[in-house]
């Protein structure tokens, strides 16, 4: 184990009944480091990320995030404080947003502060209002969920993991349900948090936000990692067969 790195994914196994969909996953991911992961559709991008921050149950293998570790042969339900723990540290953001539909953008934005951190309404509000300037939405802090566009939930729900101060933002592809002209607007807010290095890992479609933000990207295929590199030299030059197929049927 290095010292260095924030993430350590070591020999994760998940599988649904019979059906393997990780078979094996080793990852290392540092402070601050950006992570594009890409590959094709039931891959096991979107699990692999949901047991990073335990939304789903592994079978085998360790996650360590930080000094906290869930050993994934033991039930999530006997290993609730560390699982409390990846979660602060861990902050998600959903393909569909999964914001409140009954309350408004500020809202969404403090719930956690308030009900987890237990945070006075006052001093949450004041810090919701900061972050929901910084994805450009301070005018819609009144707004529902149904009132905003998708691009403005998403950014709304960038705002509300950003709230929490987590040590990573795990982004389960954040621009597939959005329409076309409004994903620019949710890469931006990202591409700026890369900017401030920030540590994140993004399940993404989209290759040429990989390749210009992300440090590194990692190529998954059929519930394995197949190849990762520094995204420019994995998009250039990718070595595995596997990953040249899946990069020219893109092209
Ligand atoms: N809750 C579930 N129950 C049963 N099978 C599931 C469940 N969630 C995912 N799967 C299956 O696991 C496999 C991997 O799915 P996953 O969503 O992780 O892939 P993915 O690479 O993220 O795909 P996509 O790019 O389409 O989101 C697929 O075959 C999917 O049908």
């Amino acid at each position: 184990m290095t010292n260095k790195s924030m993430i350590e994914v070591r020999g994760l196994h998940k599988s649904y009944g019979t059906l393997q969909v990780l078979k094996g996953i080793d990852l290392e991911i540092a402070r601050g480091e950006v992570v594009a992961v890409i590959g094709r559709s039931g891959s096991g991008k979107t699990t692999m990320l949901r047991c990073l921050n335990g939304l789903e149950e592994a079978q085998v293998g360790t996650i360590r995030l930080g000094e906290h570790t869930i050993n994934c042969t033991v039930p999530l339900s006997r290993q609730q404080g560390e699982l409390r723990a990846l979660r602060l540290r861990a902050g998600f953001v959903f393909q569909n947003f999964n914001l409140f539909p009954h309350r408004t953008a500020l809202e969404n934005v403090i719930e956690g502060l308030v009900i987890v951190k237990g945070m006075a309404k006052k001093e949450a509000e004041a810090r919701g209002m900061a972050l929901l300037e910084r994805v450009g939405l301070a005018a819609r802090a009144a707004a529902y969920p149904s009132q905003m566009s998708g691009g403005q939930q998403q950014r709304a729900a960038i705002a509300r993991a950003l709230a929490m101060e987590p040590e990573v933002i795990l982004f389960d592809e954040p621009t597939s349900a959005l329409d076309p002209e409004l994903v620019g607007e949710v890469l931006d807010v990202i591409r700026s948090l890369a900017q401030e290095h920030r540590t994140m890992v993004i399940v993404t479609h989209e290759m040429n936000f990989a390749r210009d933000v992300a440090d590194r990207t990692i190529f998954m295929d059929q519930g394995v990692v197949v190849e990762q590199a520094p995204s420019k030299e994995l998009f250039a030059q990718p070595r595995e067969e596997a990953t040249r197929h899946f990069l020219r049927r893109l092209g």
